[in-house]
């Protein structure tokens, strides 16, 4: 049994202009001590997926169908209390603004104190000692001094280590991370992600890892997961991701992987934007913007595929699985798919593929 398990998740807007269909038969699973990555443009479904799992989608939005299991137990089935009791000791959240996570009118340790107060069975003194201890462990400079000062007198870097620790304090088995260094520049991000790689192993905590930055996945996860207009459109561990991209979505987002210092527009190379969730396109969603689009996608929409054999993915999948969405891998395109991926071993890190013309 997998930490986390999300089965067939599809969860709906309901606005003015239609449904939204915000994710749509979504599967996968987070193994224990497990670093996930999400990733994809604006507007994906990465963060409603990380709400449900927590149970936190509000109105208009609902849980339309599909089973979230954690440790096997049946999260949709539970009680507000067993959820509340589940987000405070089971899985913690660390969202990409440290600022509105943080209250301004409290001393940060004695936030982190109260959480721990709250959740664990912990004394007032108790308390202080384990939050001194977590911001030593995450990283920040005379803890015990710094246990007094409010939010204001900590950098961005700073607060998001004490939210990172906040989100410790409870021992969860899984910690989601949405966009945890969107808002901070690239050194102090780079140093985030190193703090949140270390920590997921010293406390043995799975991470769920939410970017629009393939470079992020990278460096910190062991699988990754790509998702484009609520879906996923494809699985794999990450080295075989980088070395071996099978949906050209993920060819185009690794295109744009930016290099350290350059802050230039990301996704810039693949055309066109995520199209109206109330209105997807027919076929495969990807088709408008994709440089290898057939008929057959304007009217197929493909399920996740093995690349190698054509066989269609299978529910949760196994942790090893490298599967797409294309219709390549069912055989149906005439002309295939047609790039290079080019590896340059002399750089330390997986470098992006060169997207091919046709
Ligand atoms: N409260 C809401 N009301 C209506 N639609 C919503 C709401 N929240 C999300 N959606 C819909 O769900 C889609 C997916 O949103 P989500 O926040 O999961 O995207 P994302 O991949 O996390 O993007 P971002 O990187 O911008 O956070 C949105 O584009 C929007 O259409």
């Amino acid at each position: 049994m997998a930490l986390l398990e999300i089965e067939d998740l599809t969860v709906e807007f309901y606005t003015e202009e239609g449904v939204v269909t915000a994710v749509e038969d979504l599967s996968y699973r987070i193994e224990r001590g497990e670093k996930f990555g999400v990733v994809g443009e604006s507007g994906a479904g990465k963060s409603v997926t990380a709400l449900s799992v927590m149970r936190l989608i509000e109105s208009p939005g609902r849980i339309a169908s599909g089973e979230i299991r954690f440790k096997g137990e049946d999260v949709l089935g539970m009680s507000e209390r067993e959820v509340r009791d589940l987000r405070g000791q089971e899985i913690a959240m660390v969202f990409q603004d440290a600022q509105t996570a943080l209250n301004p009118v409290y001393t940060v340790g004695e936030q982190i104190a109260e959480a721990i107060r709250h959740h664990l069975d912990y004394d007032d003194r108790e308390a202080r000692e384990r939050t001194i201890q977590l911001l030593d462990e995450v990283g920040i400079p005379e803890a015990e001094t710094r246990y007094s000062d409010y939010p204001h007198e900590f950098s961005g870097g700073m607060q998001q280590r004490a939210i990172i620790a906040m989100a410790l304090s409870c021992e969860p088995d899984l910690l989601i991370c949405d966009e945890p260094t969107t808002a901070l520049d690239v050194t102090i991000e780079a140093q985030i992600l190193d703090l949140i790689e270390e920590l997921a192993d010293e406390f043995d905590v799975a991470v769920q890892l939410i970017t629009h930055d393939l470079g992020v996945i990278a460096k910190v996860c062991d699988r990754v997961m790509v998702m484009y207009a609520g879906k996923p459109v494809e699985k794999a561990p990450v080295e075989e991701l980088y070395y071996d991209p099978k949906h050209p979505y993920t060819v185009g987002l690794m295109s744009s992987i930016p290099r350290v210092g350059d802050r230039r527009e990301r996704l810039q190379t693949i055309p066109g934007t995520m199209p109206d969730l109330v209105g997807l396109p027919p076929g495969c969603s990807f088709h408008p913007r994709c440089p290898y689009a057939e008929e057959v996608c304007t009217l197929e929409e493909p399920p996740l595929l093995d690349p190698e054999t054509g066989a269609e993915a299978s529910g949760l999948g196994e942790a090893s699985e490298h599967t797409a969405a294309c219709l390549e891998y069912a055989g149906a395109l005439e002309d295939g798919l047609d790039y290079e991926v080019e590896i340059r071993n002399s750089e330390s890190e997986p470098r992006a593929p060169q997207g091919g013309q046709r």
